[in-house]
């Protein structure tokens, strides 16, 4: 399996919460341009406002701000509307691409006076940049090594106040220095249901495709709580509806459509549903190794623990406990299957072979 530069699992998913290559083709034109158009995360909205009109009614450059959540949540998008916000530019650059003090040096020396730097994947730059890193936001200088060994030599180089927005989808990986740094942290969390109902709305308005509440209501549900993929699921639908109907799209078009790309209700796709499959009907809900689980469902264990099992967790469907995956009541109802009698989180072994 290969990973992207999020660290997330490279899949061809339709429900994959990273960016393909269409994704990336499309969401320039979906994305919000100001605060007032970003919708849900509520909490992280009304503290940037604050953040950014004390900046504003300052005349300054508007405090570092790190931005922190699951991929698809909008961490771009809000780097965006930052500098939109604050009238200035943005340069958009990632951890991984800084692998030497240099890169970052050469990006920071170019900046202009109150430009946005948007670091994705902070948390994946390497220490001698992410050193640098520190002083630049807190003196606005660096020191730029000329040389090698004991002929080299530091030159100081002032840079102009600007704004890093850093991005990252593990919070806890950032050291606590470069944290620190950062005046403002947002949290970003999955949205609720009605939410992306609201950014489903949006973007068929943007794509010109005419939808009904209901079957915005049966997108959402399906889209795991991300945007990203609540996009997606909208442009795979309306090619259902172009194609099978009159191109309106109303919640049974919109069942039909997700029927046939096989994402269910709670936006579980094929994979995690044989997954949930595997460990209720041949091992009576578990406790089962990860191995074992993996070769039941012919997959390799990296595909069953990174791909789907973050989401079935998430979803409360399965556990992972010492003994091994353990499914859920939900887990039984989803697939509406009936648990064993002594069924229970530690995991008996009755119906062992499934009901
Ligand atoms: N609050 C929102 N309202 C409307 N659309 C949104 C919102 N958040 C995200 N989107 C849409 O979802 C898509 C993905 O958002 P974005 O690229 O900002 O996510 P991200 O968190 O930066 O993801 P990654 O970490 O993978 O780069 C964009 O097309 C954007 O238009």
């Amino acid at each position: 399996m290969t990973w992207d530069e999020t660290g997330e699992a490279v899949t061809d998913r339709l429900v994959a919460a990273s960016a393909d290559g269409e994704d990336r083709a499309v969401e320039a034109a979906l994305r919000p341009k100001d605060l007032g158009e970003f919708i849900g995360q509520e909490r992280v909205r009304e503290q940037l406002d604050l953040v950014l009109r004390a900046a504003r009614a300052r005349g300054g450059t508007a405090d570092h701000v790190l931005l922190s959540g699951a991929p698809g949540l909008g961490k771009t998008t809000l780097s965006m509307i930052i500098a939109a916000e604050m009238g200035a530019p943005i340069r958009i650059t990632s951890g991984p691409a800084i692998q030497h003090a240099g890169d970052l040096a050469a990006i920071l020396s170019s900046l202009t006076e109150g430009e946005v730097l948007f670091l994705d994947e902070i948390h994946r730059m390497s220490r001698p940049a992410e050193e640098m890193l520190y002083m630049a936001m807190e003196d606005f200088r660096v020191d730029v090594i000329v040389g090698k060994g004991p002929g080299a030599t530091a030159i100081p180089l002032e840079l102009p106040p600007f704004t890093l927005v850093g991005a990252t989808t593990r919070a806890g990986l950032l050291p606590p220095p470069l944290r620190d740094r950062f005046g403002f942290t947002g949290h970003m969390e999955f949205y609720a249901p009605a939410e992306l109902e609201r950014v489903i709305h949006r973007s068929a308005g943007l794509l010109d495709v005419d939808i009904e509440p209901d079957g915005a209501a049966e997108i959402a549900g399906r889209s795991r709580g991300t945007p990203r993929i609540a996009n997606r699921l909208l442009r795979r639908v309306r090619d259902y509806a172009q194609v099978k109907a009159d191109g309106l799209i109303t919640k049974e078009i919109a069942a039909r459509a997700l029927d046939v790309y096989e994402v269910d209700l709670r936006g579980l796709d094929r994979l995690d549903r044989a997954v949930l499959d595997a460990l209720l009907r041949l091992f009576g809900g578990g406790p089962v190794g990860l191995s074992t689980l993996a070769v039941a469902v012919g997959e390799e264990r990296e595909t069953v623990e990174e791909v789907a099992e973050p989401f079935l967790v998430r979803e409360g469907l399965l556990a992972r406990t010492p003994r091994g995956r353990v499914a859920t009541l939900a887990a039984w109802a989803h697939l509406g299957l009936v648990p064993p009698r002594h069924n229970d989180a530690g995991g008996s072994q009755q119906g062992l072979f499934g009901p």
